[in-house]
Formats: C-alpha cells, sequence, structure tokens
C-alpha cells in the first residue's frame, strides 16, 4: 500500500494544502478527505481528479469536505458519472443538508446520491473497499456535538482524522490490535481543545513514537524539527510505501 499525502496542513495552513491522503493499492486509488485545496493540490501533482477511484472523508470540515462539489460537478459534467464515496451512515444527511446541497441542488441533483455512488460505513465494521484494501472506521472526538471517523487501514495501519489527545486507543491499537503505523494529526502549539498537541504525543512511549508520523500541522511546522521526539513529520507529496 503506498500514501501519498496531497497535503499536510491545518485547517489554517497557507504553505502547504489541506490534509488530504491519496492510498493506493494494487492500482486503485482513494482519496481520504478532499478539502478546500484538493482540486489544486491534485492538479499540481498532475493527478486527474478522473483518476480517484473513490474518496472517503472523515467529518465535515472545509479542510476535509470542501472541494467535493467541484470534485462530483468534474465527474459528472466532465466524466459523466457519479464518484464512489465512502463515508459514516451518521454523516451522509449533514454533508448534503449542510454542506453540498446549496451549491449542487439543480434539476437531476435532488440528494447526495444523484451526484455520488454513496458507499456507508458503518463503525467496527472491516469493509473491504478495494482487492487488498480494507477500512474500519473508528468514532474518535474532535468538536462536541459532531461525529468524526479516524481509519484503520488493512487492519494495522491508524490513520487520525481531527481528534483530541486518544492515548488509551493508541496504546491499545498498538499493544493489542497490532498496529504498526501511525499517522496523527498535530496540534504544534496552543492548547489542543480540539485537536491533539505535539506535547501529548511526545508523552507517548517511545516505541510508538518510533511509528507514528505527524500531519495536519502548521505553517511555523520548520520551528519544529528536532523538537519532535521519535516521530516525523510526513511531507506533502512524498509516495510512502506504507
Ligand atoms: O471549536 C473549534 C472549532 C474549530 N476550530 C478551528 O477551526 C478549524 C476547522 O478545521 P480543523 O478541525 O482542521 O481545525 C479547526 C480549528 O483550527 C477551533 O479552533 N475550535
Ligand atoms: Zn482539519
Ligand atoms: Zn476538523
Amino acid at each position: 500500500m503506498n500514501l501519498q499525502m496531497i497535503g499536510t496542513g491545518s485547517a489554517f495552513a497557507k504553505k502547504y494544502f489541506n490534509n488530504n491522503a491519496l492510498i493506493e493499492q494494487d492500482g486503485f486509488k482513494l482519496l481520504i478527505d478532499c478539502g478546500i485545496t484538493a482540486p489544486m493540490a491534485l492538479y499540481q501533482l498532475d493527478i486527474g481528479m478522473e483518476e480517484l477511484d473513490a474518496v472517503l472523508v472523515t467529518h465535515m470540515h472545509g479542510d476535509h469536505v470542501g472541494g467535493l462539489e467541484e470534485y462530483g460537478f468534474q465527474m459528472k459534467f466532465k466524466h459523466g458519472r457519479r464518484p464512489v464515496l465512502y463515508l459514516a451512515d451518521t454523516l451522509a444527511a449533514p454533508l448534503w443538508n449542510n454542506t453540498l446541497s446549496g451549491g449542487m441542488t439543480q434539476e437531476g441533483i435532488e440528494k447526495l446520491e444523484d451526484a455520488f455512488d454513496v458507499r456507508t460505513l458503518h463503525t467496527g465494521d472491516v469493509q473491504e473497499i478495494a482487492p487488498n484494501l480494507c477500512v474500519e472506521l473508528v468514532h474518535t472526538q474532535h468538536i462536541e456535538g459532531k461525529n468524526s471517523y479516524s481509519l484503520i487501514l488493512n487492519r494495522d495501519v491508524f490513520y487520525s482524522a481531527d481528534m483530541t489527545f486518544d492515548r488509551e486507543l493508541l496504546m491499545t491499537l498498538v499493544r493489542d490490535r497490532g498496529v504498526r503505523r501511525i499517522f496523527h494529526e498535530v496540534q504544534l502549539e496552543g492548547p489542543g481543545a480540539v485537536h491533539t498537541t505535539l506535547d501529548e504525543l511526545l508523552s507517548l512511549p517511545e516505541d510508538i513514537q518510533e511509528m507514528t508520523q505527524l500531519m495536519h500541522y502548521a505553517d511555523n511546522r520548520d520551528e519544529f524539527e528536532g523538537r519532535i521526539g521519535k516521530m516525523k513529520f510526513l511531507e506533502q507529496g512524498l509516495v510512502y510505501s506504507i
């Protein structure tokens, strides 16, 4: 499985695109989150939207779903098809009613399923979405009253959605469930009201830090080189074999 971050930035970053990831397994391309900057990020990486086999969204914030209108429209009007969209069952109604309906509603597009081939996921189920690619949703805390879902890929890779620190989850995933790599969002400074702070991640045992790579970071990331313990920053655009 390959992972390429088309962006590694926080919601307010300007040096980095939104924190969206391209997963490739046996030729199948899955985009995890499609934020406001995703169309430009894909363009700059010379990846056509039509090359994506599916998009999966973790939660309703612009840096994770803000590019879906353009994606849906490009697929319909340039490529004549409804793209596959994976999301938690709880997110389908808010995605249409609160985010996409304003821009996309027109004759023939009256609901989410008119624009996308919607495939709902349920927490705890391991769903094979392509040969040798399975995904499990893990409900993680981000903002009170807003559902947000982290992912376990192929049973042993944890990809965090935006989330507050959950030491117990990370310890359980590694110690009991055999997770061997962690891609984790990070807030480099300030209180982690809705995110996980660097200091919190630095409190993890060293063996867990060693398997952890940081993403969703602010523009001043370079100031933190050498201050991230055994962890590493994920680099935007690079293809990682994971
Ligand atoms: O209660 C809140 C809600 C939001 N925010 C900011 O808005 C951003 C929305 O995208 P994000 O989830 O990547 O990051 C969030 C934060 O930067 C916040 O600081 N406190
Ligand atoms: Zn975000
Ligand atoms: Zn968020």
